[in-house]
């Protein structure tokens, strides 16, 4: 699904990842975690063949970024950006629609076919926000744009799924619903493949299969989720001493106090 090798990555001169190497393989569900500012959002991006990589190789689905035409590859993915740059007032089934054809806004002179508009309403029913189908996307709140946007991102039927901190301005109850939804989709999708970026691990499905500690740019661990999110392992990746524990599948991170990592 995914294969990343020796990957630098250079922005206005600054190294922003150096030396990833990573391969997702089909069906495993990765967790994406470091701290603030260590290159999630920027591997992401390579991920979802939004950015080349400096140096080193990508190949997404098995075609090498460089030599293959992205937008056809872009729509074999599923990006959930909270970013989406998204400013016209597109009511949320457009939105969904947009996951079509790769676009922020709609195509000009593109249609649905009925049997994707009635696509688009069974993923808005399946997000759980039906009753704002045709609300206008300036007017949603933060929570109500995360969902439509996983929305966008699963009407493609993609193999890949890109998820960067689906969970952001979702309320408890929310959250909970986004996490049995994602559950729900893997058992659906048993060969959909996802990397999920996120800041709390109670942010993790229970079906999670792998997890990689990114930390200044590099990749600090990467591998099966139980032998990756431990107490040490996200501690060095933090910085700061953080005990990890798992309960019916759910992974929860405590600061241990009184003590601090350099
Ligand atoms: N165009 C750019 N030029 C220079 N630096 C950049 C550029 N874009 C991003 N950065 C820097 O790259 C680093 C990694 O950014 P990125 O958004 O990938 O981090 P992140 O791990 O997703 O962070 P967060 O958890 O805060 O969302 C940050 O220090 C950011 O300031």
């Amino acid at each position: 699904m995914l294969e990343l090798k020796d990957v630098d990555f250079v922005r206005d001169g600054k190294l922003l990842l150096s030396g990833v190497t990573l391969t997702v393989g089909e069906g495993e569900r990765w967790a994406l975690l470091g701290p603030n500012g260590a290159g999630k959002s920027t591997l992401l991006g390579l991920c979802g063949a939004v950015t080349h990589p400096t140096r080193g190789t990508v190949e997404i689905l098995g075609k090498r970024l460089g030599t293959v035409d992205i937008r056809t590859l872009r729509e074999s993915i599923g990006h959930v950006n909270p970013r989406h740059p998204l400013r016209s007032p597109l009511s949320i089934v457009d939105v969904v629609l947009t996951g079509l054809t790769g676009t922020i806004e709609r195509m000009p002179r593109w249609e649905p076919t009925p049997s994707q508009k009635t696509r688009a309403l069974e993923l808005i029913d399946l997000l759980g926000i039906s009753d704002l189908a045709h609300s206008p996307w300036t007017t949603l709140s933060q929570g109500e744009r995360g969902r439509s946007l996983i929305a966008r991102a699963l009407i493609s039927d993609p193999k890949l799924l890109l998820l960067d901190e689906p969970s952001t301005g979702l309320d408890v109850a929310a959250r909970e619903q986004l996490l049995e939804t994602l559950d729900h989709i893997h058992t659906a999708h048993p060969h959909l493949a996802w990397v999920l970026v996120t800041h709390h691990l109670e942010e993790l499905p229970t079906c999670t299969t792998h997890a990689a500690l990114l930390r200044d740019g590099q990749v600090l661990a990467a591998g099966l989720a139980e032998e990756t999110l431990t107490t040490d392992l996200v501690t060095q990746t933090f910085a700061h001493p953080i005990a990890i524990n798992r309960h019916a599948g759910r992974w929860t991170a405590t600061a241990q106090r009184g003590t601090r990592s350099s």
